[in-house]
């Protein structure tokens, strides 16, 4: 079964175009001059129930004008969507009782209020039976170890913590299905895992379908099985995961910090790995482990160069995804 489905779904802003010089600013203050751009250009996808779906782009490519639309939020200029039987924009209150929104830039817990007032006011919201709504709060304190800042207000939490909040909170009623725009922005690497550990659960345990954007390779590759990247407001590839990684997901970042800046013809050659950019005292090497493996990369390290810290991570999305169309364009121009 669908959870959604959309058929050439847009976007068009009118935005004040922006004028050069002072005499320009003054004139578009009086009399304005507009001009569309277009944000989202006719997106066709389908979403299978309990499917987790990473939806990809770079900055300014219409992934968070998508979900606004999903979500009921924003009307759409051109095109038709169903998520879960409901017309997003036209039935947006009984839609929301199905799915869950996890914001990562935007705070929907109560400022003021500790996380447990917040669940009470949910639980109220959504008219939750009191025996069902205290079991699954319960639950979800557990699982997601809630515990020691539930009483404490969100405005002191950290954004770790807050974040673990935010996300139970999104899952008190059951969501079919849950929509997150950058659940892990701005969280360190194990509080990351641990997040994307718990969505991951949920959608075994329940069923969840999640859509999911993110900036970060690390979400797409724990979390999804499935990828679709838009550019330009259009979707360019729409593939398993599984096929991106053995494609491109295979590359770890490793950056070295030394002591002294040195000449890139001092640093050895590392089986499997190629020097990139530098930065200051920063020397990144880039790591195939389609060819090696980060504790063979280090062993080698260790013994070559001092360095004073060291990073292993994965490569930026936009580079994987800069990568993939140099792939394709290469295949294409041999094919
Ligand atoms: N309310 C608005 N009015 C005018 N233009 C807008 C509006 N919202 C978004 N845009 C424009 O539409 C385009 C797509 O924006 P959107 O926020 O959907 O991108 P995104 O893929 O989510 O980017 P990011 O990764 O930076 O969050 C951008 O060029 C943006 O400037």
């Amino acid at each position: 079964m669908l959870a959604l489905q959309t058929r050439g779904l847009g976007k068009t802003f009118r935005v004040k175009r922006k004028e050069t010089g002072l005499t320009g600013s003054f004139r578009s203050l009086w009399n304005p001059r507009w001009e569309t751009k277009e944000a989202v250009r006719g997106i066709d996808l389908n979403v299978h129930e309990g499917e987790t779906v990473a939806f990809l782009g770079p900055n300014g490519a219409g992934k968070s004008t998508t979900i606004k639309m999903l979500t009921g939020i924003l009307h759409p200029t051109s095109g038709e969507a169903d998520v879960l039987g409901f017309t997003p924009w036209k039935e947006r209150e009984r839609l929301a009782y199905r799915i869950g929104t996890v914001f990562g830039q935007k705070s929907q817990l109560w400022y003021h209020l500790p996380p447990v007032d917040t669940f009470e006011l949910i639980g109220r919201i959504y008219e939750l039976k009191r025996d069902d709504y205290t079991k699954r709060r319960d639950d979800l304190i557990e699982r997601f170890e809630l515990g020691p800042y539930l009483h404490t207000p969100v405005r002191k939490l950290s954004l770790g913590e807050r974040m673990r909040c935010e996300i139970a909170a999104s899952m008190l009623h059951r969501p079919k299905l849950l929509f997150m725009d950058e659940p892990t922005i701005g969280l360190d690497a194990v509080v990351k895992q641990r997040i994307r550990e718990l969505i991951r659960e949920r959608n075994r345990k329940e069923g969840t379908t999640v859509f999911l954007t993110s900036h970060d390779a690390g979400d797409v590759e724990t979390l999804c099985s499935r990828a679709v990247v838009i550019h330009h407001g259009g979707v360019l590839i729409d593939e398993p995961v599984d096929k991106m990684k053995r494609e491109v997901l295979s590359r770890k970042n490793v950056t070295l910090t030394l002591p002294n800046v040195i000449d890139y013809e001092d640093l050895p050659a590392i089986w499997g790995g190629q020097w990139l950019q530098e930065e200051g005292g920063k020397y990144r090497l880039t790591v195939d482990l389609k060819q090696t493996n980060i504790e063979r990369v280090m062993g080698e390290l260790i013994g070559r160069v001092s360095f004073t810290d060291v990073n292993v991570e994965d490569p930026p999305l936009e580079e994987i995804i800069k990568h993939i169309y140099g792939m394709r364009a290469e295949k294409e121009g041999a094919g």
